[in-house]
């Protein structure tokens, strides 16, 4: 395979990832896996920069604000951080910083508490609002569920326009007992506690928000209007006394031994700190020598964070068993003589796939080293083959689902073997949940309970069946009733109107999420024109790589899948774009001035342009006093700058689509307000 397509395909692979993580708050795969998958494009990006895309996800951070939430745009940019592995990183971190300011360095080595970022805004001695990172331009706006945190003052005593950074985080017991509470109800646990924290912030009630013991520590004065300070250390003080609770156990060092001698001992004694710590962060503590630096698209130069080595012991493979995940794939697990691993009992560990066991060279019997990391799934490192006695043996993936029997198989370019049986019992379950959330079908009312419910009493048995369902099937269902079941029939119902792209998403094609739906959607208007296209048309689309485009069309080969699709169409599900014909589009952009900068995440840059003078407005290129909104994406730069200088109001592509949707120009004025 050439390398511009190994980079394409593993940026398709890093931006599903990413979604799953950020946007969903559930990744698939472990910290560690996803970190090597980044890893491997840095590299492969360093020795090809010609094949370098400029909307590379090494260029930026994190996820994207949802829809769900309003949208607040950062005074300051909130970005990543560099990662260390070693203390020889740490030392190429520590010349480079040299490098740059020629002068003697001061560091402050902080905590790396795994949590969600927070940025707080105070004015007048009073919380203002609070948002997450998001893409770190444009964030979620939070308050109302920050504000539930008992560590988060309303009030400081101090008048200035403040801007504070933080993390949200849970301790280790109150983690421990929330995944306790999850399986006592048949929840699903969370997979770590930067998980937990991001989904109880995440939500749209914040009543929910308040029943999780959440926690937050702040690590960095983003703004302050009049308060002037020379160092880190000292802005940490004042924001002490100002009575935020600051990152704990600082330390300012003289220099980088000093700072890996702390390092070594909170290696050493993190086990006995009430929260979890990834690693350490390491920041310049000049405030003007930080000024001098600069950064770059993701992170600041004078910053990196060092992420702790994964404590590894000895251990044996008793058994290798095999279990279905949502999208069919067949994951391989160890079942290990019980080893003590970062304060837990590991009993288990992930095999990930056919290859990894094969380059390996695992088998039942043999005597592996075993590491755990930041993530709650434990790792087999190496077999060591010293230790082997001639009783192992071979493992191999098994050739029919163990659950449904049908055949597996396993995709050309892909390490997963799979079932691709969508009625497969063990995909449907967690197959129908993924239709009905927020960001596919949307079907109030219809949980991982009641969907259980369904399945057990035989009422579903797969998506299209939802969609004949009647009230006096439901009506008896424990906790249901009357009012509830008119509602999950109405909800349901509606569903059917949705647009084109939460059916696609909804249907569960693996690496096509949200986004990838988008774009099949508006590329392509029908669903039929999406089951009868081929691998080499889709990998022209925008953004899309061989493997999204393999995946789709293996998707609508299968028989079982296509025979879903048509029932769903025969109950009268909407399968096309839903666009507004051109001479009825509603002018709701009528005499407004729009400034569109950067790069858009579905659409391209003339669409935009003729969606907004199809409805009225005027798409002009310098931001003025007078221009009514920006619309931002990717990179957007000096216009941005700008507008947030003169208070514009900059929306992202979702927000714009939306407005596009409204019936008048009051609805979107209200909107922007
Ligand atoms: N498993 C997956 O599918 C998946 C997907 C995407 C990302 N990830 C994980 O997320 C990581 C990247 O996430 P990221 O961009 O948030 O970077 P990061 O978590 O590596 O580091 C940046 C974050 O550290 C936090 N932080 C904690 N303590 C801090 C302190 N004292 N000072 C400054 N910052 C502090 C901040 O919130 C900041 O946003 C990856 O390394 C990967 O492990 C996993
Ligand atoms: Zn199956």
């Amino acid at each position: 395979m050439n390398v511009e397509k190994i980079i394409n395909e593993l940026i398709d692979k890093i931006n599903y990832h990413n979604e799953k993580y950020y946007n969903e708050d559930s990744p698939e795969i472990s910290d560690i896996e996803y970190d090597n998958l980044v890893k491997e494009l840095i590299k492969l990006e360093e020795e090809n920069p010609q094949f370098k895309r400029i909307d590379s996800p090494t260029n930026r951070v994190g996820g994207k604000a949802l829809e769900k939430f309003n949208q607040i745009t950062h005074k300051i940019p909130m970005l990543s951080l560099s990662n260390a592995y070693s203390y020889s990183d740490l030392k190429d971190f520590d010349k480079r910083v040299r490098d740059m300011v020629n002068e003697d360095i001061e560091y402050v080595v902080e905590f790396k508490i795994d949590g969600l970022s927070v940025g707080i805004t105070y004015d007048n001695g009073e919380f203002q609002y609070g948002a997450t990172r998001g893409n770190g331009v444009i964030g979620e706006d939070i308050s109302k569920n920050l504000m539930t945190i008992k560590n988060i003052p309303l009030k400081i005593n101090d008048n200035d326009e403040i801007v504070v950074r933080g993390e949200v985080y849970i301790s280790k017991e109150d983690f421990k007992k929330v995944n306790e509470q999850q399986s006592e109800q048949d929840l699903q646990g969370f997979a770590n506690p930067r998980n937990l924290a991001a989904g109880s912030l995440r939500q749209l009630d914040p009543k929910l928000t308040a029943k999780r013991p959440l926690d937050i520590f702040i690590f960095n004065l983003e703004y302050s209007q009049n308060n002037q300070f020379k160092s880190h250390s000292e802005s940490l003080e004042f924001l002490s006394k100002l009575g935020f609770s600051v990152s704990p156990n600082y330390k300012v060092c003289k220099n980088i031994d000093e700072v890996i001698e702390h390092i070594k001992y909170w290696t050493e004694n993190r086990e006995n700190l009430e929260f979890e710590i990834d690693g350490m962060v390491i920041k310049v503590n000049s405030l003007k020598q930080r000024e001098s630096m600069g950064y770059t698209a993701k992170s600041p130069r004078w910053a990196i964070a060092y992420k702790f080595p994964a404590e590894k012991k000895k251990t044996k493979i008793i058994d290798i068993i095999v279990e279905v995940g949502r999208t069919g794939t067949i994951t391989p697990t160890a079942v290990l003589e019980p080893v003590r691993l970062a304060g837990t009992s590991v009993s288990r560990a992930t095999l990930h796939n056919e290859d990894y066991i094969k380059e390996k060279d695992i088998k039942i019997n043999d005597t592996v080293l075993v590491q755990k990391a930041g993530d709650i799934i434990p790792q087999v490192l190496e077999v060591i083959k010293e230790e082997r006695t001639g009783e192992e043996v071979e493992f191999n993936m098994p050739d029919k689902c163990p659950v449904c029997s049908e055949p597996t198989v396993r995709l050309e370019g892909e390490s997963a073997v799979k079932c691709i049986n969508i009625s497969c019992p063990a995909q449907i379950r967690r197959g129908i949940i993924h239709f009905a959330s927020r960001d596919a079908m949307n079907i109030d009312g219809l949980g991982e309970s009641i969907i259980s419910l369904l399945l057990n009493e035989n009422i579903i048995n797969d998506i299209s069946d939802l969609y004949k369902i009647r009230k006096e099937d439901v009506v008896n269902l424990e906790r249901m009733g009357e009012k509830s079941a008119t509602n999950l029939i109405n909800a349901i119902n509606k569903s059917k109107e949705n647009d084109l792209w939460r059916l696609i998403n909804g249907l569960g094609i693996k690496f096509i999420g949200t986004k990838g739906a988008k774009i099949l959607a508006n590329s392509y208007k029908d669903l039929d024109k999406i089951m009868n296209t081929t691998a080499s048309e889709l990998v022209n689309l925008e953004e899309f790589g061989e493997t999204m485009a393999n995946s789709v069309v293996e998707f609508f080969k299968e028989d079982k899948n296509i025979k879903v699709v048509d029932k769903l169409k025969e109950y009268g599900l909407n399968t096309k774009v839903i666009e507004n014909e051109n001479n009825d589009i509603n002018k709701v952009f009528e005499g407004m001035k729009i400034v569109l900068t950067g790069t858009l995440p579905t659409l391209k840059r003339n669409d935009a342009k003729e969606m907004i003078e199809s409805r009225g407005g005027k798409s002009t290129s310098s931001v003025s006093k007078s221009t009514t909104f920006v619309l931002a994406g990717e990179e957007a730069g000096s216009k941005l700058t700008k507008a947030n200088e003169l208070g514009i109001k900059v929306i992202d592509e979702d927000t714009f689509i939306e407005l596009c949707k409204l019936s008048s120009k009051e609805d979107v004025e209200s909107r922007l307000k």
